[in-house]
């Protein structure tokens, strides 16, 4: 059965699940204009070369890239018009560049939600899913998870469609 969603999608997956390319084929089976919002920086040569290549992926493809790793709800409204979707890639580094830069991500994620049904555009967030292991040791592990836990949620109610992917194979959650 092919995958669809309808205004708003979130994407959610552990590392290296598939969840991006999953993302990546949901916005092109729209036919609809594509952007995608890149929330990741490259600090060191491994997350360049990661990039470059997901870069190198959506060349051919007609994608429209920006790059913001703080104002997201700025760049979605700059971006925001009918016809387009707009992927954000994703929102757990987006929770890490907030709270690095010490942003009241409460505040953020709940402006974040709140844009989702005002949009002319279909978005799709993708996210990866970090509250499954074991109480991580250090408090600033353990304010990361519980931001990503709370802001998946405020997300999943805004969204109509929800999917979790493991081992490349998307689990549809809601719609
Ligand atoms: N700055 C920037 N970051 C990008 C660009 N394209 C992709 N990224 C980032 O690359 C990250 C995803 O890459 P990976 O680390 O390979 O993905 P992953 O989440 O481990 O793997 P999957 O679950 O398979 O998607 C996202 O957080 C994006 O923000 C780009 O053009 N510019």
């Amino acid at each position: 059965m092919p995958a669809s969603f309808s205004h708003a999608a979130l994407v959610l997956g552990g590392a290296r699940s598939g969840k991006s390319r999953f993302a990546e084929k949901l916005a092109h089976d729209s036919g609809l204009d594509r952007h995608y919002v890149a929330t990741g920086r490259a600090f060191d040569d491994e997350m360049q070369a990661r990039i470059a290549k997901h870069r190198a992926d959506r060349a051919d493809a007609g994608w429209t890239t920006h790059e913001e790793p703080l104002d997201l709800v700025g760049t979605l409204l700059s971006a925001d018009a009918p016809g387009r979707v707009i992927l954000v890639d994703c929102l757990t580094l987006w929770v890490t560049n907030l709270m690095m830069a010490e942003r009241d991500v409460e505040a953020e994620g709940r402006a974040l939600a709140a844009h989702v049904p005002l949009a002319k555009a279909r978005l799709i967030f993708v996210s990866n899913e970090v509250g499954l292991g074991i109480v991580p040791e250090n408090r600033m592990a353990r304010a990361f998870r519980d931001h990503a836990g709370r802001l998946h949620q405020w997300m999943a109610a805004e969204a109509q469609d929800v999917y979790f992917v493991a081992a490349g194979l998307p689990l549809k959650m809601k719609g």
